[in-house]
């Protein structure tokens, strides 16, 4: 299964921010989605996950337009973690992860669209196991670190089974282990078969996606894997600064050199 951008223009306020993108992310795969400031990643991350209306062109999911799904369609297929989720800070770890499930009581403040199962609640218990947060699922969210609240909202992203997820830079307050550790997680959800797209201003970070788009002035300026599009010539045509590109073993290291 595919979500696709084709030929998408969307426009940020009176800026044309994303201009003729077209690209194809697939279940099963980590997509790195990179680019200097004002690019366009936000646009298009918002575009794909149906929050910005787009100008011309279409994001379809399955090969459907976007914009036939409905709500509920839409949120069963795609799950959003921003920068820095607010989580409630009152709430315990369970409670928040079971939020995203989009039913349960009257208890979490929201409206329930069906009654709790034991299915959700097994899919709470997995979600947690799946994301490490399980030894801490009776915390309240202010006793947790930064890293670990990252890795509470990655547990309520992935809770309701989403086909693909996409996040707006997951490891941009983390320091270094738990910025490789929110990356092994989101490994780990693909391996299983969910489509991860994640902007990401770390190219070394990137370098470890299975495939890697690099956006500059709201056009695709490469699109494939971090081999072919990690080259001194692309970034330094997207950044404007000279790059050399090291291969350590198997894995790709990007030194800026000015
Ligand atoms: N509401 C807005 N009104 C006008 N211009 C906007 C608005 N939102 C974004 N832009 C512009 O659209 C362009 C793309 O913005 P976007 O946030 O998608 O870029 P980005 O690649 O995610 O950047 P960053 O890496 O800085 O987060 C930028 O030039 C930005 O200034």
């Amino acid at each position: 299964m595919t979500l696709e951008a084709v030929d998408v223009h969307v426009r940020a306020g009176e800026h044309p921010a994303v201009r003729g993108v077209s690209a194809v992310f697939p279940t099963g795969q980590f997509t790195a989605v990179i680019g200097p400031n004002g690019a366009g990643k936000s646009t298009l991350l918002r575009a794909l996950l149906g929050l910005s209306p787009v100008q011309a062109g279409e994001i379809r999911v399955g090969g459907q337009p976007l914009v036939t799904l409905n709500r509920t369609a839409r949120a069963r297929d795609l799950a959003f973690l921003a920068q820095s989720e607010v989580l409630p800070d009152q709430t315990r770890v369970r409670d928040v992860v079971a939020l995203g499930r989009g039913a349960g009581e009257w208890r979490w403040g929201l409206i329930p669209t069906r009654p709790w199962t034991p299915e959700d609640e097994a899919a709470v218990t997995d979600a947690l196991t799946r994301t490490d947060t399980r030894q801490f699922e009776h915390r309240r969210v202010a006793e947790l670190s930064g890293g670990e609240r990252q890795r509470v909202a990655l547990a309520r992203a992935l809770v309701a089974g989403p086909r693909f997820l996409l996040l707006d830079e997951p490891t941009n307050h983390l320091d270094l282990a738990y910025a490789l550790d929110v990356i092994r997680h989101l490994r780990c959800e693909v391996a299983g078969g969910l489509g991860v797209i994640a902007v990401l201003h770390d190219l070394n970070l990137a370098a470890r996606a299975d495939r890697v788009v690099l956006l500059h002035q709201g056009q695709v300026l490469a699109c494939g894997t971090p081999d072919t599009v990690l080259t001194p010539a692309h970034l330094h045509a997207a950044y404007g600064v000279r790059i050399r590109v090291l291969r350590d073993a198997d894995r790709l290291l990007v030194i800026p050199e000015d």
